[in-house]
């Protein structure tokens, strides 16, 4: 007969042994520590307890032991802890802090329960919490107790309390002794509580007190009477009561005038909004009470309470936490530090020089040359960027533009310096353009562009630094908005080095649970560097032995599993009634979502396929299919796509990839076909190399000198995160299996192939009592898919019953003794 405890190891199959073997070392040292925390508070508990009956007869012989009076097994300690427990209390209680020392215990309990993974304390908190408490309240026994001070054998506030209760009141006064208890009672109240504020407005104004108990009391009666009757439904319409309690509160108050002026409404809502949390929450056991009522068992909580509770891995379940603060997705990797500009080299030859010979013969080539077609101009400018020099011609009166365009190839001809490119006319201006390269190009150093105020300051929600116009300015996107880029050059053109500057820009910005990357990388040499940085930043499939993906049927596998994420995704968004992963992340981080209904903030993933020709040319549509699909509808879920070739031609840039990656980045091609292949337009065979770039997005493309980060430089990066905490796993994406080489459907269910954790699934619905696919799903962190099936054979086996639309389907088996007999019966079948 299996238990619980199956059940909770079920969720962990994901992990590795070997990795469960490593951690299992540093958890069985804390689990031991843990304990023992926790042991020693409570021989300090009866130390502390006994001192108040035996402290005073035991008190005389601590103070004046007779000899090694206290080392003798007949010494007279009557504290039920021994002579050490009675020591440890007159000293901890009567020396230090007075009654408050029982604070201490609290902490080692506290902290021993978080060693032991028991409960997830935030351990920093609660130091502070205790350590402050204690010393205030020692401080106020010892100055309200400085009477008894010398007739009891306790201490109430400890010599501590006492001696610094004197000392305040030689200084400031007994009034001044209570203000300042005062003063910082409340000062601790409101930073630990949002509520302290409401509460002191509320004891400066009456009115509003009678006000807000009177709502308080509408506010629950309503959220009652609503939760009798969702009861039954409110299993799967987790998203909508949030939302609905929310917004009542606003529509039933009725506040005076006078309150409405008097205070801002904010504090107010939030209080609102936290009670009818709360309400949910009762409701939701309730819930799950009431469904087992027959059984009339309490116990049955427990186990519940069990399943729900149990932390995977180190990473802190949300439902633990404080639910009145807005979550924080950082939280878990709290001390995550983002990597320094030191990692990155810096040149020397950072700012431009301008080398005006150069220039005044540039000037001078390109008036002759221009004369030579008849065409006289008024003006010409330079711009000097770090690798080319845009020539701004203004054309003199009655020379039209358009002749200048019908001999754009002659003049670029007669210029025939490499890498020459008219922009006739200048978007937006009436000049003509002409980029010569440099003859002394200079690198754009990435440590220059990550450094930029730019880059620093931005608000973008996935910025990437490129590098930099032919002006000199940072060039950035947006890639939420770009949203899928394709990156096409030919081979030595600066294409690898333009994928890391795009990775290294993201590292410098994101947080670990901000963002996922999933990195194809056939040649398998490229982004191995990435490696370190798995439990970070990279994501993989359960069964990912390497999370860079160089295996071309792993591609594929992947591929479609990003698929099922992105349709997790759009799911979750449509039940939390959102239009985009922002808004969705938004409403989770203020705790408008219920984790408990499969809610969860969701990082960006930016999927990385570098040589995308090579892929196509083996797996074809396998992999075109699902870029694709990906590129279609996932920029609302936060999944974005950026695929490299060094091979633009159109039977791997296809016309569906190319309506899709409207972010076209082009280096040197080959030939002008190449160019148009990518960028719909000539210009990609004119550049010059090494970084230089054409961006594409909308209309007009933008030369780009891409930053230059080397393979040291990202290799410390890497090494710089990867040295830093980071999560048990890396990020694991739902699992995929091919539905075409499967039975599917209901109706054809093998019950002969039962899944291995169709035993663990039925428990887990019988003590939930809720059919629902998604709960097998995420408590076992198995796929949609699979999930799917095991309902199914849930269904067939007759301990859940027929699919009920959006609801979770009702549980038709009572309890563990009747699943015994349903599978027993299954297996004699
Ligand atoms: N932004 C840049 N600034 C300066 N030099 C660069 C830049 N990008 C590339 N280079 C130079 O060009 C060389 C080739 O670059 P890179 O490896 O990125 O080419 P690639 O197009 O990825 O080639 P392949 O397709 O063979 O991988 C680099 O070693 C470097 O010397």
């Amino acid at each position: 007969m299996k238990t619980m405890n199956d059940i909770k190891s079920a969720t962990e199959k994901s992990i590795s042994p070997k990795k469960v073997i490593t951690a299992i070392k540093s958890e069985t040292a804390h689990f031991v520590i843990g304990l023992l925390c926790v042991i020693f508070g409570v021989y300090l508990l009866l130390a502390f307890s006994s001192f108040f009956f035996t402290g005073g007869n035991d008190q005389s012989i601590l103070t004046h032991p007779e000899g090694n009076e206290l080392l003798e097994t007949g010494n007279k300690i009557q504290n039920y802890a021994g002579a050490r427990g009675a020591q440890l209390a007159q000293y901890l209680i009567n020396d230090c802090f007075g009654i408050p020392a029982y604070f201490i215990i609290v902490f080692l309990i506290v902290a021993g329960m978080r060693l032991m993974k028991a409960y997830q304390f935030r351990l920093q908190r609660w130091f502070v919490g205790c350590t402050v408490v204690m010393i205030w309240t020692s401080i106020t026994l010892g100055f309200a107790f400085d009477g008894t001070f010398e007739n009891s054998f306790i201490y109430p506030g400890g010599l501590h309390g006492y001696n610094v209760s004197q000392w305040i009141c030689s200084q400031i006064g007994t009034p001044g002794l209570i203000l300042a208890l005062f003063v910082t009672a409340v000062l601790f109240a409101t930073l630990i509580t949002r509520e302290t504020m409401p509460f002191m407005r509320k004891v400066f104004h009456p009115t509003l007190r009678k006000q807000s108990q009177a709502h308080s009391e509408e506010v629950k009666a309503e959220s009652d009477n609503k939760n009798r009757a969702d009861k039954k439904t409110m299993a799967e319409t987790s998203v909508q009561t949030p939302n609905d309690i929310k917004v009542e509160p606003q529509t039933n108050v009725s506040p005076t005038e006078e309150a409405t002026e008097t205070f801002p409404e904010i504090p107010m809502t939030m209080q609102e909004t936290k009670e009818t949390e709360s309400d949910v929450q009762v409701t939701a056991q309730e819930y799950s009470q009431q469904e087992n009522v027959k059984e009339e068992s309490d116990e049955q909580d427990e186990p519940l309470f069990e399943i729900d509770h149990t932390p995977t891995d180190e990473v802190e379940d949300v439902t633990h936490r404080d639910v009145t603060q807005p979550y924080n997705p950082r939280l878990d990797l709290e001390h995550y530090k983002f990597p320094t500009l030191d990692l990155l080299n810096t040149y020397n030859d950072n700012e431009p020089t301008i080398n005006m010979e150069e220039q005044n013969a540039n000037k001078d080539r390109i008036i002759r040359v221009l004369r030579s077609f008849d065409i006289e101009i008024s003006s010409i400018k330079a711009s000097v960027g770090p690798t080319i020099t845009l020539y701004e011609i203004t054309p003199a009166e009655g020379v039209r533009i358009s002749k200048i365009r019908n001999l754009e190839d002659d003049i670029a001809l007669s210029l025939s310096a490499l890498g020459i490119r008219i922009i006739a006319p200048i978007p937006g201006k009436g000049t003509i353009g002409i980029e010569v390269p440099n003859a002394n190009p200079r690198i754009v150093p990435m440590s220059s562009v990550l450094a930029s105020k730019k880059f620093q300051e931005t608000t973008f929600e996935l910025p990437i630094a490129l590098g930099k116009t032919i002006t000199n300015e940072v060039f950035m996107v947006d890639l939420a908005k770009a949203p899928h880029m394709l990156v096409a050059g030919a081979t030595g053109q600066g294409k690898s080095v333009g994928l890391n500057a795009i990775v290294t820009s993201l590292l410098y910005k994101k947080h670990p649970s901000e963002l996922k990357f999933v990195i194809i990388d056939p040649k398998k040499v490229e982004f191995a560097i990435y490696a370190p940085i798995e439990k970070h930043f990279l994501a993989k499939l359960p069964d990912g032995e390497d999370a860079i993906i160089t295996d071309v049927t792993k591609v594929v596998q992947t591929l479609n599993s990003l698929c099922v994420e992105m349709d997790t995704r759009y799911d979750l968004l449509k039940k939390a009634g959102c239009r985009n992963i922002k808004e969705y992340n938004n409403k989770f981080i203020n705790r408008q979502l219920n984790p408990e209904k499969g809610h969860r903030f969701m990082p960006y993933i930016v999927i990385i396929i570098d040589e995308f020709g090579d892929l196509i040319m083996t797996a074809g549509k396998e992999v075109e299919l699902p870029i694709c699909r990906i590129a279609q509808l996932a920029r609302a879920v936060g999944i974005h796509a950026i695929i490299a070739t060094q091979r633009p031609t159109t039977n791997i840039i296809t016309g569906t990839i190319k309506a899709n990656f409207p972010a076209r980045v082009a280096f040197r091609v080959a030939s002008m076909m190449d160019s148009r292949t990518i960028l719909d337009r000539p210009g990609a065979q004119q550049l010059i190399g090494k970084g230089d770039m054409l961006y594409l997005q909308g209309n007009d493309p933008v030369r780009v000198q891409c930053a230059f980060v080397d393979t040291p430089e990202v290799e410390r990066i890497a090494n710089y995160i990867s040295e830093q905490q980071g999560y048990p796993t890396a990020f694991m994406l739902p699992e995929y299996v091919d539905d075409s080489a499967d039975s599917g459907g209901a109706a054809e269910v093998d019950m002969n192939r039962l899944d291995p954790l169709f035993e663990d699934a039925a428990r887990l619905v019988i003590y939930h009592q809720q059919g629902s696919t998604s709960l097998i799903q995420r408590k076992f962190s198995i796929g949609y898919n699979r999930a799917g099936r095991i309902m199914d054979q849930l269904e067939h086996a007759g301990i859940v019953g027929a699919a009920n639309g959006s609801k979770a389907r009702d549980v038709l088996c009572m309890d563990e003794n009747d699943l015994e007999m349903r599978m027993n019966s299954l297996k004699n079948e």
